[in-house]
């Protein structure tokens, strides 16, 4: 068995925390030979249900958990951690956008970035999934001068995945058969799903699906989806947002064997001519524990605009947020 390693997550008694605690600590991000230790952290009046999630991990008994602690200081939950889900914070209702949640959400983060660079691992990857999720992930940055900026990521994961599934089903295949989607952008109504380089059973998809239906039906499926589910369930994907935060850091901690994933990321030296000071989601790699954008990609006048309407938009809430940066 390897030592253990310290994973922190927020919103720890929330609905998507009940979904991830329990993949992480069965092995599911890290391996089965991947001992970690959890540290929650909740809001003092969450503390209660906090008290009975770690009543539940406890009592399902995993060989993986070498320890537990749950807190309602950022200070104490961020000691040492060499991985953190920032999740806790306000999900959005019916007819809301996700930018909408800007000011409720965003002081969160100004004092989780400074929580983490005073006290995490040097090393510690972040994923921030409280919405706006890549713009929360830009003032955690910010407020985070002594983490290297390559360690805090937003998750475009959900997104990623949902394309994937959408082109396997239309197609009559498997996600498993799917490659090379790129979701670009915010993780919002403006997120650019783009199957230009994609395959499926190792055909372009371009060739498969026609062009409508990847215009009128596939683009709005996707952007929406979020929307759609919280309109089916009355709350905001909690299962799938758990699995995609696993898929993303599993990948970026463990490699991705040469597929693509979608992250939200701070990328110097504007790949693609996109502006260098948000958290833009891109076509990546992960290898050695280390993400990388996919380069040289050609860009269609089509995509140049749909990447353009979701920078401005990222720009648009950065703006918005400034005193926090
Ligand atoms: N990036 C993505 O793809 C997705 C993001 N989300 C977002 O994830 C967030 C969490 O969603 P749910 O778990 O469904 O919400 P929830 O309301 O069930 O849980 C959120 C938890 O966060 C806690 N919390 C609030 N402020 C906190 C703070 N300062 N420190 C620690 N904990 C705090 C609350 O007490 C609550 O228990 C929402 O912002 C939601 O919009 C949801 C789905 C996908
Ligand atoms: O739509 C929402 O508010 C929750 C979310 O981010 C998603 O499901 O993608």
């Amino acid at each position: 068995m390897k030592a253990p390693v310290r994973v922190a997550v927020t919103g720890a008694a929330g609905q998507i925390a009940y979904s991830l605690i329990f993949r992480v600590a069965h092995g599911d991000m890290l391996g089965p030979d991947q001992p970690v230790i959890l540290q929650l952290l909740e809001i003092p009046p969450a503390m209660g249900a906090l008290n009975g999630v770690v009543m539940e991990l406890k009592d399902c008994a995993y060989p993986l958990v070498a320890g537990i602690v749950a807190s309602d200081d950022p200070n104490v939950a961020f000691k040492d951690v060499d991985y953190a889900f920032l999740v806790g914070a306000r999900p959005r209702g019916p007819g809301m956008e996700r930018s909408d949640l800007l000011e409720a959400n965003a002081k969160i983060f100004s004092v989780q970035g400074k929580a983490l660079n005073d006290h995490a691992s040097k090393d510690v990857k972040v994923l921030i999934v409280g919405n706006p999720a890549n713009t929360n992930a830009l003032i955690t940055l910010k407020n985070a001068p002594n983490l290297n900026p390559k360690n805090i990521t937003s998750m475009m994961r959900l997104d990623h995945n949902r394309a994937m599934s959408q082109i396997a089903e239309k197609a009559g295949s498997h996600t498993t058969k799917v490659e090379k989607v790129v979701v670009w952008g915010n993780h919002s109504a403006t997120q650019y799903p783009d199957i230009s380089y994609a395959t499926v059973d190792g055909k372009a998809v371009k060739s498969v699906v026609d062009n409508d239906w990847y215009v009128d039906t596939f683009i709005p499926t996707v952007q929406q989806r979020g929307a759609a589910i919280i309109k089916a369930r009355g709350a905001s994907s909690a299962a799938s947002a758990a699995c995609s935060a696993v898929d993303h850091m599993r990948d970026w901690a463990l490699g991705s064997n040469g597929k693509w994933v979608s992250m939200g990321v701070f990328a110097a030296g504007n790949p693609y001519g996109i502006d260098e000071n948000i958290m833009y989601s891109f076509p990546i790699t992960c290898e050695n524990g280390q993400w990388k954008i996919v380069e040289g990609l050609e860009i269609s006048e089509f995509s140049r605009d749909m990447m353009a309407k979701t920078e401005a938009e990222l720009v648009g809430e950065r703006e918005a947020i400034a005193s926090l940066l």
